[in-house]
């Protein structure tokens, strides 16, 4: 038996749409493994009633077969699906991990995230790997063609979670297919900003290089009081938010010294929209472990 705890993610930072990604320091998914003859699937915990336990359904049966690994998969759910923060690729995350140790496949992390990245293609429709990169390898990651790098920070970060589900197979349908030339000039300018501040852990530099013009938009309208909740969180001290991952959750980055300031101003605002919403007052963190 293998229990793995693979951590929530938050994928694009605004303008590395596809390619950036953190781990966050929680919330996070566990998931226990135990070999079996064929694959089956348990799940609970927060969001559970959503989650198929059918194998050719649920993101870790895709990952069963990538191994060749069936077993009995226990999936107790921390982060809810549909958030934008990497619900099924913390499930995917952990399976990879827990089922290459079960079966002692010996693939390095790195080997894994294409691995992990099937199981996003059986909710999204594609295996990107900007959320399963961080969810095994930690800190901030570049999900690259050639492969995937990672370097620690440490940045303070809030996720703010609202009671809206948007799935991302919908919020990829109205991402723009073509780009003015000056959007793509202003995006790469940002995400050069961005990576340097990760690099430094610079909460300023990384706020700035969220800001972002394509696809945050698009996706903003998806989210009934984005924008309210946006400006709130910057007049609170944030120094940068955006959409994570496919939304609806809002990720703003600040100093430690204003976290709890900004999650209550986002709080406050999803509020006044007449919005129910969580906030995780949380960190760029470390990548899936062992139980
Ligand atoms: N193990 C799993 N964990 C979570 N969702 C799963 C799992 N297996 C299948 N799903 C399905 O995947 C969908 C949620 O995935 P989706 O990619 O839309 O959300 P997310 O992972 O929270 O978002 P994002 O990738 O934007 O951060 C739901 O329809 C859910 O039923
Ligand atoms: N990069 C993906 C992350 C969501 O899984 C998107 O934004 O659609």
């Amino acid at each position: 038996m293998r229990t793995v705890r693979a951590p929530a993610t938050s994928a694009n930072l605004g303008s590395g749409f596809d390619v950036f990604g953190v781990a966050l320091d929680r919330p996070a998914d566990v998931v226990r493994v135990e070999k079996a003859d064929e694959t089956t699937i348990e799940v609970t915990g927060v969001g559970s009633q959503y989650i198929p336990e059918d194998p050719r359904k649920n993101v870790v049966g895709a990952v069963a077969d990538a191994l060749d690994a069936p077993a009995h998969i226990r999936i107790d759910k921390g982060v809810r699906p549909s958030s934008g923060l990497g619900s099924s690729a913390a499930s995917s995350a952990a399976a990879a991990l827990a089922l290459n140790g079960l079966y002692d496949r010996g693939y390095s992390r790195q080997e894994l995230v294409p691995i992990a990245a099937e199981g996003e293609a059986v909710v999204s429709g594609e295996a990107h790997s900007d959320n399963v990169a961080p969810a095994l390898l930690g800190g901030f990651t570049v999900a690259r063609h050639g492969g995937v790098t990672a370097v620690d920070a440490e940045i303070p970060l809030v996720a703010c979670l609202p009671e809206i589900a948007v799935s991302t197979r919908d919020a990829r349908r109205v991402v723009p297919s073509r780009a003015d030339m000056d959007d793509v000039v202003h995006t790469v300018g940002s995400a050069a900003t961005l990576a340097v501040g990760m690099c430094r852990s610079d909460p300023e530099l990384v706020g700035a290089g969220m800001d972002e013009r394509i696809v945050t938009p698009a996706r903003a309208e998806l989210i009934n009081g984005y924008y309210d909740v946006r400006d709130a969180a910057l007049a609170a001290g944030a120094t940068g938010v955006t959409v994570s991952g496919a939304g609806p959750s809002l990720l703003a980055v600040c100093g430690g010294a204003d976290r709890a300031r900004v999650a209550s101003a986002m709080l406050d605002a999803f509020e006044d929209v007449g919005v129910d919403a969580r906030a995780y007052q949380t960190r760029v963190g470390a990548g899936a472990t062992f139980h």
